[in-house]
């Protein structure tokens, strides 16, 4: 994995394309989501592009776990608009990795690391092409960039948090995604396993991935994001932490209460 933390971050594109760097654009217009008759998420607008990473940030309900989802096209929208690169989003598109909330896994299910990690290489395959000597060239970067090398044959059941939350990652890298969406990636990881995965958060995004993760701990968000939506069903503020993040705006999504604790 590359580091270049002295390149401007707009002008970095991962996989390439670095002239084009507008191309690489997600774009959310007036997003509209509904569970039948429960409205979770109304006017969610925003534009942002590789390079970045994003915190996630609303009270519980707020609609975080639902706008990864329908950014990761697995669920219908009711009205709105996602666009990736000029194109409306496809849920085939294997640019876009989604890493779902912990609870959400079946830790017990029955794969190794190894295993789960040439799983981000299926969407790549199609009937006309197997598994190849690159995709295991790919596979073994991901494990190595993970520093996941020793644990490859074991079960994912018999790992750490971190460890597993370093598996999902490998994935998305072998999946070789532009795009990670990731459901509360800090959440049961104690704090040097958080200070490793917010490094690994900078060097993703000094490559040019664009990283989007839901965050809970208010106290974090300013070290280890770029930009923050702040949302509560409906959007209450998007754009870099500085500006955006403001005790005025965490008190409209949260309410006094939580004010204090920043
Ligand atoms: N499958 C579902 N069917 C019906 N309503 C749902 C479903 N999933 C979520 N909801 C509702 O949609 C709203 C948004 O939920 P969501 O899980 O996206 O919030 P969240 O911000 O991720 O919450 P948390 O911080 O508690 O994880 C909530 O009101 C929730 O009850």
């Amino acid at each position: 994995m590359s580091m270049s933390a002295s390149t401007p971050k707009e002008h970095v594109c991962w996989g390439g394309g670095c002239a084009h760097a507008h191309h690489h654009r997600l774009e959310v217009r007036d997003l509209r989501v509904s569970y039948r008759e429960v409205l979770a998420l109304d006017g969610i607008n925003f534009a942002t592009e590789c390079g970045r990473s994003i915190a996630l940030i609303g009270p519980n309900g707020a609609g975080k776990s639902t706008l990864l989802k329908s950014l990761a096209g697995l669920l219908p929208m009711e009205s709105g608009s996602i666009i990736w690169r000029g194109q409306p989003l496809t849920r085939s598109s294997h640019e876009i990795a989604y890493l779902p909330q912990r609870g959400d896994v079946d830790w017990q299910f029955p794969i190794t690391v190894r295993g789960l990690v040439e799983m981000g290489r299926y969407p790549n395959l199609g009937w006309w092409r197997g598994y190849s000597k690159h995709d295991s060239d790919i596979v073994q970067r991901a494990l190595t960039a993970m520093n996941l090398l020793d644990l490859q044959d074991r079960q994912i059941s018999a790992l750490s948090g971190g460890q597993q939350q370093r598996t999902f990652i490998a994935r998305a890298l072998a999946q070789e995604a532009h795009v990670l969406l990731l459901d509360e990636p800090f959440t049961g990881l104690d704090k040097p396993a958080q200070d490793n995965l917010s490094r690994l958060f900078k060097e993703l995004t000094a490559e040019g991935r664009l990283l989007i993760a839901s965050h809970h701990d208010l106290q974090t968000v300013t070290g280890y994001y770029d930009d923050v939506l702040l949302i509560k069903k409906t959007q209450i503020t998007f754009g870099d932490v500085a500006t955006h993040f403001t005790q005025e705006k965490i008190a409209e999504a949260y309410g006094g209460t939580s004010v204090a604790k920043l």
